[in-house]
């Protein structure tokens, strides 16, 4: 049997006539660490996104736990997809504007169908687990901060037990007392659950102490 894994095998990405990735491997196992590194534009985020089943490759494939995955987005089976979640570096560009912090931590619940009390009860738990406190969960983003938004948006991650985390800069815009509470959600998370975490950043520090191992993405590929 295949160990488990999210992988990508020989991808390849253009946007138009530009290349960005030209044949990349990368393989995240269950309970790693790993980290991506990059110069800018050298297609870090493009790669998250290939991994976390957003973008479909133009050449090349991804494997879940031994399986290629076919399609991406709510082209897959809910069961699937869900395996994976990725947080992005802006809470603001990866949240609805008109929906309050309670239901954007809650929504991957309801899309997949989870009765609206136990989406609640899902939902109150992780928050309380990334520190919300309620009266920030019935306000909508415009009226928190961008610590408080990207906390909404790590529980939202976490909602459905995903195996692997992506973190696309996930902690950069914050400061440093959110950024390490932040972290240590995901490390508790990571050792409860042996999830595996791709860790996209610019910080050699964050990189040193967390990434277990780094993989690099050359500058022009
Ligand atoms: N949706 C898109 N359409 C067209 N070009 C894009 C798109 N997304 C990214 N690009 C281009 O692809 C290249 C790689 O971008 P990507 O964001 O993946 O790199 P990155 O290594 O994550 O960069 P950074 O470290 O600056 O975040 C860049 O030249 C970018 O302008």
């Amino acid at each position: 049997m295949t160990a488990p894994a999210l992988a990508a095998h020989q991808v390849t990405v253009f946007y138009g006539p530009q290349r960005v990735l030209d044949r990349v491997d990368l393989h995240l196992a269950p309970g790693e660490t790993v980290g991506l590194r990059g110069p800018s534009g050298s297609g870090k985020s493009t790669l998250a996104r290939v991994l976390a089943l957003l973008h479909a490759p133009d050449t090349g494939h991804v494997t879940l736990d031994g399986r290629p995955v076919a399609g991406v987005r709510h082209r897959l089976p809910a069961a699937l997809r869900t395996r994976v979640a990725i947080l992005f570096q802006s809470p603001r560009a990866a949240t609805d504007p008109r929906l309050t912090l309670g239901d954007i931590v809650a929504e991957p619940l309801r899309a997949t169908g989870t009765p609206a009390r136990e989406a609640a009860e899902r939902a109150a738990e992780l928050a309380d687990l990334v520190g919300l406190t309620p009266d920030l969960l019935i306000r909508r983003p415009h009226a928190v901060s961008d610590g408080q938004l990207q906390r909404a948006c790590l529980a939202r991650a976490l909602v459905h037990r995903p195996a692997y985390l992506l973190c696309d800069e996930a902690t950069a815009m914050l400061d440093a007392s959110t950024q390490a509470h932040l972290a240590a959600v995901i490390t508790d998370y990571q050792r409860q659950h042996g999830a595996g975490v791709l860790l996209i950043t610019h910080d050699p520090a964050l990189m040193a102490r967390w990434a277990t191992r780094t993989v690099d993405l050359p500058a022009d590929p």
